[in-house]
């Protein structure tokens, strides 16, 4: 870039026209509506086969009765509950037997006279003069005598067959028979309007005999994603580019509401192309962009959105956070919104703007939110001026298996991560005006699904690649595990509280050199898990480091202004590690931290940084150079009150086996 268009950039960027106009969520939804008509986008008949998710456009009224008769529900024998009184094994009743074998689908032609039984199978239609039906297994056949009148094959004129049945039982008016309309009655309202339909619904119409549904129509909703560095999952990808989960988590989110996804794919930022597919979106019902509508360098999207009218952009910039940059506009009727780029912004603003807008066209009633008390366990920062959304997983605290009351755990990756979604239970609001909610506050979590279901295995703490070769095996298993990445110091923490059923950890007490046991308090206890090779990562070929012992190579590099060290963060055990081998030292890079070992590793990978410490398996997934210092215990906490647990047990019996002690060597991990 020429030293002119930086200027110009930059001049341009100080004199953001955008977000001037700041508004209340409320206020922005309001706006939005006023000029939307929200009613279903018209009607369609469509066969049971294509009805599954389909929203019904009316009220369903059986024409028919289900069942269609009085039928028997067991094989046996249809008779009247009058004759049977007092039958027992020792005296049994005798009931002679009609001519005919009410098989399902035949309707009878023979009444049941007093004194007489017909042979019915389950679904067989009740004949008329019965009442009852008894079961097979407490009946006997008996040879009777002849009767008068009976014929060469064993009939009689009356339709009696010379057999006789002996029941052992008695049987009651109505026993072991549905009624006609008993299931469904005709007339009744089986299904209603807005009603989305699964397998049960189709079920339903099916019994009732219709071949066909009158549903909604379906809105056609276009979505877009802007941005040159985007690229689409399945391609390789080039540095700077992230691949588009925008499209993806938006197509199945419309697709959940009840409407059709139409992909329009990636627009890069350019206004002609952007034009372009901004006017093919507008031939469907509604058009969802994301990116491009803050003020950074290429973010057009809101400009394109500006030209529409009739009104055109209603709102832009709401006082939220996710979700500051939201651009929502109208026109002609139809919602055009342009979600932030990050996507946790745009799932925000998605399932609280643009999801009750899809709903009503889609037909579908209004969602019901669902809220739950909760604590939140450590302390919340928070910018003021913005009303801010946390997502949060929870866990059940301390007290019987699943009982205890709910503990909030913010899960606190930024708008930009995509998995905040996914792993959250729900969310928490913080007021515009608070700084900070302090540990241990009362909070209300809205739910994102239905209610919580209790895990049986929680683990809290520091989160390891190995972890995966217990939990995996126990999800395999058919258990429920949820594990929350909070740091050792966050797990030992939720063990001392009674939050988790086993915390990971990994710390080193300075004073001592031992790993983990130092910070056991009472009511915990710990479980050996395994040991991970620490050691500095390198690019292999590097002559600074190739062949040389880890304290060697430090103390040759130490001292070079341009071998650039990436460190960790204060008060992980790495760190300790590695402020134990500097001594005084303070290499170049020394300030700069990453939080993780793959974070340190694709930094050294990516040349921002030239050396740093962490776990060998980080090494060999980035394939980096590794020399080893030393060995860090990768252990569990577990509250002594928890360990009787199934899940618990199981976890302990894993980790002990020897299939998990040959996956974790696999991966680098010595038991
Ligand atoms: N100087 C300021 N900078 C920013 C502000 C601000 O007020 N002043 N607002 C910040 C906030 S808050 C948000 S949220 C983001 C949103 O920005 P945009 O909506 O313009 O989004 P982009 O810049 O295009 O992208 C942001 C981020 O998300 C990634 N992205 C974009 N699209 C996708 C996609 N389809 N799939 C996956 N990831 C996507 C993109 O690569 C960027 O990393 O702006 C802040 N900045
Ligand atoms: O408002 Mo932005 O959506 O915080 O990340």
């Amino acid at each position: 870039m020429l030293t002119e268009d930086i200027r110009r950039f930059v001049a341009q960027a100080a004199r953001q026209e955008q977000f001037l106009d700041v508004v209340s969520g409320e206020e922005a939804r309001a706006r939005f509506h006023r000029h939307l008509d929200l009613s279903p986008r018209g009607e369609e008949r469509v066969s049971l086969a294509d009805a599954l998710g389909r929203v019904l456009a009316g009220d369903v009224t059986a024409g028919v009765d289900v069942p269609g008769f009085d039928r028997s529900v067991v094989d046996g024998f249809a008779l009247r509950a009058a004759d049977t009184g007092g039958a027992t094994e020792d005296a049994p009743v005798l009931l002679r037997l009609n001519g005919e074998v009410l098989a399902a689908g035949h309707a009878p032609t023979l009444t049941v006279e007093p004194g007489t039984a017909t042979v019915i199978a389950t679904g067989g239609m009740m004949p008329r003069g019965a009442d009852a039906v008894v079961m097979v297994e407490h009946t006997e056949p008996v040879q009777g005598e002849p009767v008068d009148g009976e014929s060469v094959d064993g009939e009689s004129a009356a339709g009696e067959t010379g057999l006789l049945v002996a029941l052992s039982k008695p049987a009651t008016p109505g026993a072991f028979v549905a009624a006609a309309g008993s299931d469904i009655g005709r007339g009744e309202v089986v299904l209603r309007r807005g009603q989305a339909l699964t397998s049960r619904e189709i079920g339903v119409l099916a019994a009732i005999g219709l071949a066909e549904v009158a549903v909604f129509r379906r809105p056609r909703v276009a979505i877009l994603s802007t941005g040159d560095e985007l690229t689409p999952p399945g391609q390789p990808i080039r540095p700077g580019a992230v691949y588009d989960s925008n499209a993806a988590i938006l197509a199945a989110a419309v697709a959940e509401l009840g409407c059709e996804p139409v992909p329009l794919g990636i627009a890069a930022d350019d206004d002609d192309t952007l034009d372009q597919r901004v006017a093919q979106g507008l031939t469907c019902d509604a058009l969802l962009l994301s990116g491009g509508t803050s003020k950074g360098a290429g973010d057009r999207s809101h400009k394109v959105v500006a030209q529409l009218k009739d009104p055109g952009i209603v709102a832009h910039g709401v006082a939220l956070k996710p979700g500051k940059p939201l651009c929502l506009a109208v026109t002609a009727g139809k919602p055009v919104v342009v979600l932030p780029g990050f996507p946790t912004s745009a799932m925000f603003t998605f399932h609280s703007f643009v999801a009750p807008v899809l709903r009503a066209l889609a037909g579908l009633p209004p969602a019901t939110a669902e809220a739950v008390s909760a604590t939140l366990p450590v302390r919340l920062g928070s910018e003021r001026g913005r009303t801010e959304y946390v997502m949060v997983s929870l866990v059940h605290g301390a007290g019987p298996a699943g009982k205890g009351d709910l503990a909030a755990y913010p899960l606190s990756k930024g708008s930009g991560a995509v998995t905040a979604f996914s792993h959250a239970d729900g969310f928490l609001a913080i007021d515009a005006q608070a700084e900070a909610v302090e540990a241990g506050t009362p909070v209300s979590v809205q739910l994102l699904g239905r209610a919580v279901a209790p895990s049986e295995l929680i683990v809290v703490g520091s989160q390891c690649l190995g972890l995966n070769a217990v939990l995996g095996r126990l999800i395999a298993e058919g258990l429920t595990v949820k594990a929350l990445n909070v740091g050792s110091m966050g797990g030992l923490a939720a063990a001392r509280r009674g939050e988790c059923d086993v915390a990971p950890i990994h710390l080193m007490d300075p004073a001592t050199e031992t790993y983990n046991t130092p910070f056991l308090t009472p009511g915990l206890e710990l479980v050996t898990g395994y040991r991970r090779m620490q050691g500095i990562v390198f690019r292999p070929g590097d002559p600074r480091f190739e062949g040389k012992t880890a304290e060697a190579a430090l103390v040759d590099v130490a001292g070079l202004a341009d071998c650039i060290l990436i460190n960790r963060n204060a008060g992980s055990g790495t760190r300790i590690l590695t402020d134990r081998l500097l001594g005084g030292l303070r290499p170049t890079g020394y300030w700069t931290q990453a939080k993780s070992h793959n974070a340190v590793a694709v930094a050294v990978g990516q040349s921002r940084a030239d050396w740093g410490v962490a776990i060998s398996s980080a090494a060999t997934l980035y394939g980096l150079g590794f020399l080893p210092l030393r060995e860090e215990h990768y252990d569990f906490v577990i509250p002594a009150a928890r360990r009787d647990r199934p899940a618990v047990q199981r976890f302990i019996a894993l980790i002990e086996s020897a299939e998990v002690v040959e996956a974790l060597r696999g991966m680098g991990f010595a038991r």
